[in-house]
């Protein structure tokens, strides 16, 4: 797929040309940017790291796959079980259920399962069914997946079918010894799936150990890597996250502009991210979880202002040294979604100045109409520029713009947002190469409408309430 220039993605988003400051210069300069990667079509099907990871039952599979994903919290990660994939069973083979094969590639389908991957390879969410262990049905609600960084594919038999083999951009077996997975069975099917010892016994000698040795065990010279005692084996899966990392990381972006910051993900940050993105959470939900991540945010970014040595006298009468404050900085929101992100900067800086910009995206002849009130002596200032999302790049260039019209260094601003598609980064990198991006997340990228996806929506109308028709303001009466 031919990709774009940046510029036509710019143009194309908003529908109106640039006016004002520089910007035939700046024009020039965004032209000049020729990012194979900034396509929104190309980064919408960014396509995501499959593995596959089969291996005996009870050998260890799902305990690799959990570990893989606790090592890689910084990532979206899928697991996709092929459990979820057994056929239901009839209400004849449910009277003989003792009868039936869970261990035969035909006990699957398959042709579900593949469309199932195929979605998800294509950045689309899909619903995968919930089996039922005790009732050999998919009795519970689907659980709802959406589109990753990575997918991982879990089950005996996934690498059975070659269609399934080829989604896979990684192959991993399981290999542990059959007396360890016997035994773990057991205690397993008795404790997990109420069944007794002897059927466990019953159904592994005629059913489990034959389709481990037909079908399981011829699959294992697929793999590209075997791991002996599955999850005990902590140097194997230590390598395979790196070499997960190190593919990840062909798209990363922060490899390709040094400046662009994104903060160290833990799962209390995705915990807030997935409540935020929640078009079901609430306004005051979204606002106490928005509000926790923008302080966040700033808190890093203040990280990133200059410093200089100071040394104090301790209660204890011993010398301390350590660092003061930079003085001389202000905070620009832009108008509107960038003042829900002025409390938090006011809370980590007393009495700071904050100015504001106000950019019209769709302007009168495509001319943009710009409000600006900043500190006089902005110029002698670092700036920390407020917007929780950078989509296109379009209003952080005016912005930035504005800033340098102004006489502030580029090197003196210090970008803040929330969450940064790859598209804006490109944008905003790229033309101003030395000013700083603290974020918190980076986006797939852009949808058709140039919205930023998955995204939170209009963050203003939903952090400041407007979204929501029905809300009424109830004004106490006086006494
Ligand atoms: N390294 C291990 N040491 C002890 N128990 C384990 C280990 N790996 C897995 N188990 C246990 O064995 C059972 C099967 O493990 P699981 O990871 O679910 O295997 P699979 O997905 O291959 O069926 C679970 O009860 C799990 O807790
Ligand atoms: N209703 C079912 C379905 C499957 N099984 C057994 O599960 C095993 C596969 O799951 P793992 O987590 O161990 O990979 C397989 O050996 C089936 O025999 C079952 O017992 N009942
Ligand atoms: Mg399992």
């Amino acid at each position: 797929m031919a990709s774009k220039s940046v510029m036509d993605l710019m143009e194309a988003s908003s529908g109106v040309h640039f006016s004002g400051f520089h910007m035939d210069s700046l024009k020039q300069r965004i032209k000049d940017i020729e990012a194979p990667t900034t396509s929104a079509t190309e980064d919408m099907h960014k396509q995501p790291f499959v593995i596959g990871v089969a291996g005996g039952a009870a050998s260890g599979k799902k305990t690799v796959c959990d570990m893989i994903i606790q090592q890689l919290h910084d990532q979206r990660v899928v697991l996709v079980n092929q459990d979820s994939f057994y056929h239901d069973l009839t209400e004849e083979e449910l009277t003989r259920v003792h009868e039936y094969n869970f261990d035969h590639p035909d006990a699957f389908d398959t042709e579900q399962l593949l469309c199932v991957m195929e979605k998800l390879k294509h950045g689309q969410a899909v619903d995968i069914p919930n089996y039922d262990f005790k009732s050999y049905k998919n009795m519970f609600p689907a659980r709802r997946v959406n589109p990753s960084d990575v997918i991982l594919l879990e089950g005996i038999l996934i690498f059975h079918d070659p269609r399934v083999r080829e989604l896979m951009n990684m192959k991993i077996f399981v290999d542990t010894d059959a007396d360890v997975r016997l035994a773990r069975r057991i205690r397993r099917d008795t404790s997990e799936k109420g069944r007794d010892i002897g059927a466990v016994l019953d159904q592994y000698s005629k059913f489990v150990k034959p389709a481990f040795d037909d079908f399981i065990l011829p699959t294992k010279k697929y793999a590209d890597i075997i791991i002996p005692r599955g999850g005990d084996n902590h140097v194997a899966i230590d390598l395979i996250v790196q070499h997960i990392r190190t593919k990840l990381g062909q798209h990363d972006l922060c490899k390709i502009y040094p400046n662009l910051y994104v903060i160290q993900s833990t799962f209390q940050i995705r915990g807030m991210h997935t409540l935020i993105r929640d078009s079901q959470t609430t306004k005051h939900d979204f606002v106490f979880y928005a509000d926790r991540l923008i302080r966040l945010v700033v808190e890093h970014g203040l990280g990133h202002l200059p410093f200089t040595e100071k040394q104090v006298m301790t209660p204890t009468g011993s010398v301390y040294t350590g660092v003061d404050f930079c003085k001389r900085l202000c905070g620009v929101s832009v108008i509107r979604s960038g003042e829900s992100m002025e409390n938090a900067l006011r809370a980590c800086c007393k009495g700071i100045k904050i100015g504001k910009i106000l950019i019209h995206r769709e302007g009168d002849n495509g001319q943009h109409l710009i409000y600006e009130k900043l500190p006089t002596d902005i110029s002698e200032r670092h700036v920390l520029l407020l917007d929780p999302i950078l989509g296109t790049g379009n209003s952080a260039v005016q912005a930035i713009s504005l800033l340098l019209k102004k006489g502030v260094p580029e090197s003196n601003i210090i970008f803040l947002n929330l969450i940064s598609a790859p598209q804006g980064v490109h944008v905003v990198c790229k033309c101003f190469p030395r000013i700083k991006i603290v974020t918190s997340e980076i986006e797939i990228g852009l949808n058709k409408d140039f919205r930023v996806i998955p995204g939170m929506g209009e963050f203003g109308d939903r952090y400041f309430g407007t979204d929501d028709d029905n809300q009424q303001v109830v004004v106490a009466p006086c006494q």
